[in-house]
């Protein structure tokens, strides 16, 4: 990889955490927290989920969006933002970073619409928001699959916070109080092919630039390319994210930005026009310029709804206020998701 192209990010191994010694730990937990509060970004290999079973949801993925429209439409995202479940079609969901106001959404949406399609899972007891899932005849399997999914995920994000709550000089379960409820999202994306030259001219959007709202995001992703971080340098520069074959990208979400008063970073990020387009890889980018579907597989991970999210111990004091009003998660994740819709 090059680190001049590349956002250079590095690769943190999961298995440190699990099983290494004292000091192994400390300096896999040093170079994490030195990512992440430089960039919020880093690749984890030795994540736990097996190859095959990611190998399997991309192709389930694959099979789902590649149905007609009208089969798709059989299991609908609701009219509301915040019940974020179900299949979103091109064009439904516009991502924006901090807007709110109606007029400027329209115009962003109207501007730029985002080319992809989505489809959202959350735990299969969440009563509020309900899983819409397509009848099993349109898709036998999809239902348990994903559903099994879920759960393997979320093994991984216990691992996961506790490196990170290890890496704050926290006690390893300090964030797990705060997930419990396991309100999280697992989301399908499929960027249809579209034209490089329209993407690159800005008139249409694979995402836009934004920051993820809940706690953190990890992030599956095919080869094709198109992940973008912003430089913590340079604002405004996006450094590539390429796919990295048996790793997950993890990035922080606003609110461990906003526990940590600042200290990790919740960082813009972006898919754009993959960098092998500047040489024209034919793969990529075909001789009239179309870019190949892009397949992503995000696990939001987010707060449980009822948590106050406030500056942790030890992010704060008289030399460092406070830079955060504390926020009930629900109310800032509905917000943003509102925002989209
Ligand atoms: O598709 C990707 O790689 C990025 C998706 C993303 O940033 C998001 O859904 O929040
Ligand atoms: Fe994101």
């Amino acid at each position: 990889m090059n680190a001049q192209s590349t956002s250079a990010l590095p690769i943190i191994d999961l298995d440190v955490f699990r099983s290494a010694s004292p000091q192994e730990v400390k300096s896999a937990a040093d170079e994490l927290l030195a990512a992440l509060k430089t960039i919020g970004f880093v690749y984890i290999k030795n994540h736990g989920i097996p190859q095959p079973l990611v190998d399997e949801a991309f192709s389930w993925s694959a099979r789902f969006f590649s149905l007609p429209l009208s089969e798709k439409m059989k299991a609908p995202h609701p009219p509301e933002g915040w019940h974020h479940r179900g299949y979103s079609s091109p064009g439904r969901e516009k991502v924006t970073h901090q807007v709110f106001d109606q007029d400027s959404l329209a115009s962003l949406r109207q501007k730029a619409p985002d080319a992809k399609e989505s489809f959202d899972i959350g735990r299969e007891d969440d009563a509020r928001m309900r899983n819409v899932w397509p009848p099993e005849d349109v898709m036998p399997g999809f239902r348990g699959f994903f559903a099994k999914f879920y759960r393997r995920c979320f093994e991984l994000e216990d691992d996961i916070l506790s490196a990170i709550a290890t890496c704050l000089d926290l006690d390893s379960g300090y964030f797990h109080r705060f997930h419990a409820g396991r309100e999280n999202q697992l989301r399908l994306l499929c960027y249809p092919e579209v034209d490089a030259g329209r993407l690159q001219r800005g008139e249409v959007e694979r995402i836009g630039a934004h920051t993820d709202y809940g706690t953190m995001t990890f992030l599956f992703q095919d080869d094709v390319g198109g992940l973008e971080v912003e430089d913590p340098n340079n604002k405004g520069i996006f450094k590539p994210v390429p796919s990295i074959p048996g790793t997950v990208v993890l990035n922080i979400g606003d609110f461990l930005q906003r526990w940590s008063n600042d200290i990790l970073k919740s960082t813009m990020h972006r898919v754009g026009v993959p960098p092998e387009l500047a040489g024209a890889r034919r793969d990529t980018a075909g001789a009239a310029g179309v870019l190949r579907p892009r397949y992503s597989i995000p696990y939001f991970v987010g707060t449980d709804g009822h948590v106050t999210v406030d500056c942790i111990p030890g992010c704060y004091g008289p030399d460092r206020p406070k830079r955060y009003e504390p926020v009930n998660a629900r109310e800032y994740i509905d917000l943003r998701a509102n925002a989209a819709y």
